[in-house]
């Protein structure tokens, strides 16, 4: 129920268009039912020559104690009944028909503008989210959400609602004209509401329940489509493709199935609407019969109920397949608000401040920290102390799955702390906007992050308006200019998705390029272990000095160059620093950085090359 409400809290900006449309559609209902009425004059009056002249749908108005007649809506010049039944035909055919179409388009205006805002504030909200929420939720999971399940909602929403407020007023009218031409009769009808309704809210509460699982195996496809696609080289290394196939074949037979299963049960409804409308129709016969016999009604009075109650029928019948529509819509909107509402782990506090810029140092109290996967609590980082102040390039050496990618997320806060804290310039991260937090920091990773656009806004990224002028300086600083100026359109070339059509080297290029432009005081660095080829090698270095000069910089360090020229080095073993000083102290300690140093010394001498390999790490 909050969920109806929810969504149609989304339609209140489209007021006007759906109150207009309300409107139009009720006069499209009226016009129908006036012209099911006319079924009596035409039987009574106009194919009978000889009956005496009477007024065309003649009934009392009790409030007024006036007559009204069709004559009064009829120009003066039309006398006798068949030119009023014609007039009145035709003039309702075309109101009907123009109502039928504004309203159509307004209410699909308000439609689908409701679905564009929830499309925006569900795209808003995941963008939003914090890094741990992308990492629960599978990126093809996502899309469906985005893509699929925003569909079904569209499609309830707009074309459904259309017509859903026209067989409405149809429904109202034609039950008024079925009421006052049928009498006690039509009270018969009243009998077959229940059945039609707890049959309809059955089959719609299946059809929600199928409709959810039909959606979760659309997502499977959209995730398997993700992987496959994105990671398409390493498919084709290992030659995967028959068995990714077939894993793809598996989760279509699943959706197909999946499908089958929800169309099976939406499609009982028709049937069994058709089944429960005979019953009725043949029952009225049975009683119309014996009431014209006995001369208590006239045939054209029976006859034109019967059409009325034909007419009742298609909205009834209809209404089934709303219901089933509405159903869907709300079984696909699960997942759009369940992403919506997702709780961030890492939050912005209501009277967070703006963080000026960072002059003084970052320091880790007693920090610790705990991933939390699947309801399991994974503690990888304990009693973490540390004070850098502003200059200094601290660089973090140990083994695979020490915990320094972790520590060093905590900076921009991608994740919190659970334990101690973090300050920066005396004030604990959690008490400053995120958004002037980050602004603080720049990030260098291993694996670049590149988008399908120009080189320039690329490096630009983020700053739309920087001049081209400081684009080329910072691409200069990053050693990057040159290779640009060789490609076919220089900064306006387009760099395929993830940046496919560069190499391992340049994309690095760019990506320190990008970081001298944001220009931001703190540095994260992800040294790049993938061994590029010496001159590559020797370009990414001379960038990252460049980079670097005059920031505060944390490395994830894995060459011996950047290890010696930092300020101070920290080893991280199991989650915890074991050991923290300069180069010259830590190998006078004669403990783990030395053990790591002279494995890392003798595997250099051993092949000859001083600097590129990464065992210190
Ligand atoms: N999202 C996650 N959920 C659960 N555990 C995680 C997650 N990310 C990392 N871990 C675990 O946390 C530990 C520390 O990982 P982390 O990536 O910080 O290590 P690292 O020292 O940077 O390793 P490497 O040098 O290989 O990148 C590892 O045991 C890893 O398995």
């Amino acid at each position: 129920m909050k969920r109806i409400w929810r969504l149609l809290l989304y339609v209140r900006p489209y007021a006007v268009y759906s109150l207009a449309s309300v409107l139009l559609m009720a006069t499209v209902g009226a016009m129908a039912a006036l012209r099911i009425l006319l079924v009596k004059p035409i039987f009574d009056q106009v194919l009978s020559p000889d009956a005496p002249y009477a007024d065309v749908l003649k009934f009392h108005v009790p409030y007024f104690d006036r007559d009204f007649s069709l004559r009064f809506l009829v120009p003066s010049h039309f006398h006798n009944s068949w030119d009023i039944v014609a007039y009145a035909l035709v003039m309702s055919a075309i109101i009907k028909s123009v109502c039928d179409y504004a309203g159509t388009y307004m209410i699909n205006y308000a439609g689908f503008g409701m679905i564009t805002d929830l499309r925006n504030d569900l795209y808003n909200a995941v963008l939003r989210r914090s890094v741990g929420f992308f990492q629960k939720h599978t990126t093809g999971t996502l899309l469906s959400t985005l893509i699929n399940d925003i569909e079904r909602v569209q499609t309830a929403m707009s074309s459904v609602l259309g017509e859903f407020l026209q067989q409405t007023f149809t429904l109202i009218f034609m039950a008024v004209a079925v009421i006052s031409l049928g009498g006690k009769m039509a009270w018969i009808l009243l009998l077959f509401i229940p059945v039609v309704i707890s049959s309809a809210r059955r089959i719609g509460r299946q059809v929600r329940r199928t409709t959810r699982k039909g959606q979760d195996k659309l997502a499977e496809i959209q995730n398997i489509l993700h992987e496959t696609i994105t990671g398409n080289g390493i498919v084709k290394a290992f030659g995967m493709e028959l068995w990714e196939m077939n894993r793809f074949r598996r989760a279509a037979t699943r959706l197909f199935r999946a499908n089958l299963k929800s169309v099976s049960v939406q499609a009982i409804s028709s049937p069994l609407m058709d089944a429960i409308g005979s019953i009725a129709i043949a029952l009225l016969l049975f009683i119309g019969r014996r009431q014209i016999i006995a001369h208590h009604m006239k045939t054209g009075d029976f006859i034109a109920f019967l059409f009325a109650t034909f007419s009742l029928y298609d909205p009834v019948r209809k209404f089934a397949m709303f219901y089933n529509s509405f159903q869907q819509a709300l079984g696909a909107s699960e997942d759009i608000f369940k992403f919506m509402d997702a709780q961030d782990d890492v939050r912005e506090k209501k009277r967070a401040h703006k963080l000026e810029d960072f002059r003084g140092s970052i320091v880790f109290e007693g920090v610790g920290f705990a991933y939390e996967s699947e309801g399991e609590i994974k503690q990888v980082l304990r009693g973490i102390d540390l004070n850098v102040p502003r200059g200094e390039v601290l660089a973090l050496v140990g083994p695979s799955g020490a915990g320094k990618s972790s520590l060093v997320n905590l900076i921009p806060r991608f994740f919190d702390v659970n334990e101690g804290r973090i300050v920066i310039d005396g004030h604990d991260l959690r008490d400053v906007t995120i958004e002037s937090l980050r602004r603080q920091i720049g990030k260098v990773t291993q694996e670049v992050v590149l988008f399908n656009d120009t080189v320039r806004n690329n490096i630009a990224y983020g700053q739309p308006d920087v001049p081209l002028s400081k684009v080329e300086e910072a691409a200069q600083m990053a050693l990057a200019h040159d290779f640009i100026l060789r490609m076919p359109n220089g900064y306006d070339t387009v760099i395929g998705e993830k940046g496919v059509r560069l190499s391992g080297g340049e994309r690095q290029r760019l990506a320190i390029a990008r970081a001298i432009l944001k220009n931001a005081p703190i540095l994260i660095l992800d040294e790049a272990t993938s061994a590029l080829d010496t001159e590559s090698e020797a370009f990414v270095q001379a960038a990252l000095a460049n980079l670097m000069q005059g920031r505060t910089v944390f490395v994830i360090a894995h060459r011996l160059s950047t290890v010696r020229n930092a300020t101070r080095i920290a080893v991280m073993e199991q989650g915890s620093i074991t050991e923290i000083g300069t180069h010259d102290e830590l190998l006078e300690l004669s403990g783990t950085y030395r053990r790591l140093h002279d494995l890392q010394f003798r595997t250099d001498a051993a092949e000859g090359d001083e600097d590129s390999v990464e065992g210190a790490a």
